[in-house]
């Protein structure tokens, strides 16, 4: 799986040139997936060189994260972030381009192109966010033989994480689980969700290569909304919401996960190429943005139970997870109250619907 060209490109590239650009007071262009701005550190060159008519003057101010990009990706975050590299004061002004392509109005004017995506990479090539606790022996109910317990420290955010590491070496990439924290689901063996024998089936699936490595992302609980969130959250879905209506209904994002530090604690183990267990195609896309190449994705589908399928179906529609889906069968009535789940039958997936 590969990074769109016009997106990746060559980042540290890309970002020396329009940091060399900034310094000498220019406007550069800086493109994410939903469009692109002109950035530069001073109000005065951007309305000068690109059309006073058109800009909204004062415009609004924007406060960002103090971690940038990294803690949160999106162009304001990587504008700043932009001047800060630059060794210019840690502000910057922004104008929405109107030109649908990008790269040919940044051509044509002599601007240099960067990305978020060139801020982030570049960011994760030259700094760390994490610090290196310790390691420890951490047998285990799902191997035969000890995990090795890594534990990372977040400067940005103090979060603990843990990675643990299957004995041996692997050969090429590994095969590596990303696990965002689900309490009620890793600890309580909550039905609501799949979350706790994903976790045990990855550590069993991670024990039986060499060199496996589940990363267990904490402060992700309820895709990052966080417990008390989640559990409003499922009050809601107890109403008849789904997943993500009941988030929306509580103004809080669909998912608000970064995988951002699960990137540098990969780095940090040494890999830069993973084999991800995972049925979510963000998962991976999100890790490929933060400079970890994904090799391949194998599927990690449960059983559904009686508790989680609607959850399921909703991971499968809109979050677009690759989770069989059940069919409807005509005159069946609502079909969430008849089918039954039997177990691993024939599908390639590993799953059987009984209706
Ligand atoms: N907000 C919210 N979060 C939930 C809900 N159910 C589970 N979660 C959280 O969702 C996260 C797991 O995300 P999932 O969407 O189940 O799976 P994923 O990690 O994106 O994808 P996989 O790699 O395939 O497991 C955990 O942090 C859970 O706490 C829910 O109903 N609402
Ligand atoms: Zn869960």
């Amino acid at each position: 799986m590969r990074c769109p060209r016009q997106i990746c490109g060559a980042p540290m590239q890309a970002v020396a040139l329009a940091l060399e650009h900034l310094r000498r007071g220019g406007v550069v262009v800086l493109a994410d997936h939903g469009g692109a701005q002109l950035v530069a550190a001073d109000a005065s060159d951007l309305l000068a060189r690109h059309g006073v008519g058109e800009t909204r003057h004062p415009g609004a101010a924007e406060p960002v994260s103090t971690g940038g990009v990294l803690d949160h990706e999106a162009p304001a975050e990587a504008a700043v972030d932009l001047m800060r590299l630059a060794g210019l004061a840690p502000q910057a002004v922004m104008r929405a381009l109107a030109a649908p392509d990008a790269p040919a109005f940044a051509r044509a004017q002599g601007l240099p192109l960067v990305s978020v995506v060139d801020v982030i990479q570049h960011r994760l090539r030259t700094e760390t966010m994490l610090d290196y606790v310790a390691v420890a022996d951490l047998p285990t109910a799902f191997a035969d033989r000890p995990f090795r317990a890594h534990s990372f420290l977040s400067r940005l955010d103090g979060v603990e994480h843990l990675a643990l590491v299957s004995p041996g070496q692997a050969k090429g990439a590994p095969l590596v689980r990303v696990h965002s924290e689900c309490l009620t689901g890793d600890a309580f063996g909550s039905l609501r969700c799949d979350c706790g024998p994903q976790l045990h089936e990855s550590m069993r699936r991670l024990a039986q290569t060499e060199g496996g490595i589940l990363v267990y992302m904490r402060g992700h609980e309820g895709r990052g909304i966080g417990l008390a969130n989640k559990m409003r959250a499922y009050a809601l879905q107890d109403q008849g919401l789904d997943t993500v209506e009941a988030n929306r209904a509580l103004g809080l994002p669909d998912d608000a996960r970064d995988f951002a530090q699960a990137a540098q604690m990969l780095r940090a183990l040494g890999h830069e190429a993973v084999r991800l267990l995972s049925n979510n195609p963000e998962k991976a896309a999100s890790l490929q943005r933060h400079g970890i190449t994904v090799t391949k994705v194998e599927p990690l589908v449960m059983p559904p139970n009686p508790f989680n399928a609607k959850y399921l179906e909703t991971k499968a529609q809109k979050f677009g997870h690759a989770l069989p889906l059940p069919e409807p069968m005509p005159g069946m009535g609502s079909l969430r109250r008849h089918f039954r789940v039997t177990t691993i039958a024939h599908s390639p997936l590993g799953l059987a619907w009984e209706l």
